[in-house]
């Protein structure tokens, strides 16, 4: 067995799914790789100091480092990614956050990120983008950007199923689709890499309704299902299919002159919520053109990957984009972006989208008054014009300031 790095914070209590939140919860946080070294320490002071102001010392939270990615194998060893004493405390403190984690592009281990999605089986991923007044954006109108992306989280080509061109392995499966399923449309059999993409009436189901649920309690006008279904039939199309038929059996959505589109009455509200669909490539242009058309949106896994960054670009990149991986039972949250190696160790990147991932982690446990110092903070940092590069290189009359030095604005703002 190998040796255990974890240390429990001794007055922490555990988050107990079902069971009221502790004042004192134990939270598991993974650094994470590259830039996880500077945007993670300045995250955790900026929570502290929002929790401390809102409830004067009642409420606090027991930060506990559990190790994944590239300090995991300097502490375990050289193969140790994601120790299985990381998985048990994910899971046993249900509440994590975690850092961004490096993948190599072609060869070498396969996504951290996407084990611990998987593994868990963390189906939602959740990431809201919404415009900050002051914040630099290409667009002319970047307050009408207010969406919420479910992207599905655990399936797709995003599984990592393939097979290596020229392998052993690949050679088997191509003979297999040629010989025992007549497929006569490889173009370069003998050096296609092959890849799988699985999408389930299941997986598909529990995203969409999860969505849905978002929808009515948000009080939200639309859903849009995003899928490349004209080409991927059975696994995109059957995503939007899948869906539509959701919202009729499960929320009582009838057809709009038709259908598919299709409306139901929000039973808190007694607002109409539209269901609609888009094509993922004239939806990538219709989110530059008209924003407002668009609220939820619910999609597969890697349009949901390329969405969440276009999304964020529109209003301010994702230095500021967050997120949080649900599912049933557990949510791991998580900025859009990844390691930015180029800026690690710097003390120069911005930490606005790891701690809006935790301003929606305080939310999630119900500590809605911290949550909103969070952002009244941020809002006045920036408003002040007290950015890090990212922002001040495409503002006027900014002054630049160091990752944890707009952590010590947002704090002087709370
Ligand atoms: N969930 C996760 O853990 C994720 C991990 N990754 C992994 O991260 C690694 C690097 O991926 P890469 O494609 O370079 O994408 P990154 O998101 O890491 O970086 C791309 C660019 O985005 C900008 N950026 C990223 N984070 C910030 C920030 N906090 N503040 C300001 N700007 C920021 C920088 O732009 P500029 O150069 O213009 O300053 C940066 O060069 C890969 O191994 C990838 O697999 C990627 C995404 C998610
Ligand atoms: O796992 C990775 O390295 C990339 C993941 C990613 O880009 C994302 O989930 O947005
Ligand atoms: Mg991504």
């Amino acid at each position: 067995m190998s040796e255990s790095h974890i240390k429990i914070p001794p007055a922490g209590q555990k988050i107990i799914p079902g069971q009221a939140i502790p004042d004192k919860p134990i939270i598991p946080f993974i650094e994470g790789d590259g830039i996880g070294i500077d945007i993670t320490p300045v995250m955790i002071k900026v929570i502290d100091a929002a929790v401390a102001k809102a409830y004067g010392g009642r409420k606090k939270i027991h930060w506990m480092e559990v190790y994944a990615g590239e300090k995991s194998t300097r502490l375990y060893g050289p193969d140790e990614w994601l120790p299985k004493e990381t998985f048990d405390a994910l899971k046993e403190y249900s509440v994590s956050i975690k850092g961004p984690m490096t993948t190599p592009v072609g060869g070498g281990i396969r996504s951290l990120n996407v084990a611990l999605r998987q593994e868990l089986d963390l189906y939602q991923c959740v990431r809201p983008v919404q415009y900050f007044q002051g914040v630099p954006s290409p667009l002319k109108h970047p307050e009408l950007v207010n969406m919420v992306i479910f992207r599905e989280n655990t399936e797709d080509i995003y599984a990592g199923i393939e097979w290596q061109a020229g392998s052993e392995a690949v050679k088997k499966v191509i003979s297999f689709l040629q010989q025992e399923m007549g497929v006569k449309k490889i173009r370069f059999p003998d050096s296609s890499g092959i890849g799988i993409k699985p999408i389930s009436v299941e997986g598909t189901e529990r995203l969409v309704r999860a969505a849905l649920n978002y929808t009515i309690a948000n009080d939200r006008k639309s859903l849009t299902i995003v899928h490349k279904g004209n080409i991927m039939k059975f696994t995109e199309g059957n995503f939007r299919d899948t869906a539509y038929a959701l919202a009729r059996k499960e929320f009582g959505a009838e057809p709009i002159d038709g259908g598919p589109w299709c409306k139901f009455t929000n039973p808190n509200t007694g607002r109409e919520i539209i269901v609609k669909d888009a094509i993922a490539d004239a939806f990538l242009q219709q989110i530059l053109l008209r924003p407002a058309e668009y609220d939820v949106i619910a999609t597969t896994n890697l349009n949901g990957d390329y969405i969440s960054d276009a999304l964020a670009a529109q209003v301010g990149g994702i230095g500021i984009a967050p997120g949080a991986n649900i599912s049933d039972h557990y949510a791991c949250f998580e900025a859009t972006h990844g390691t930015a190696p180029k800026y690690a160790g710097l003390d120069k990147v911005n930490p606005g989208s790891l701690i809006l991932s935790a301003e929606m982690m305080l939310r999630h446990l119900g500590w809605v008054e911290a949550a909103d110092l969070v952002i009244k903070s941020m809002e006045a940092a920036i408003a002040d014009k007290q950015v890090t590069y990212d922002f001040a290189r495409l503002m006027d009359g900014a002054t630049e300031v160091s990752c944890s030095a707009f952590g010590d604005a947002m704090i002087a703002r709370m």
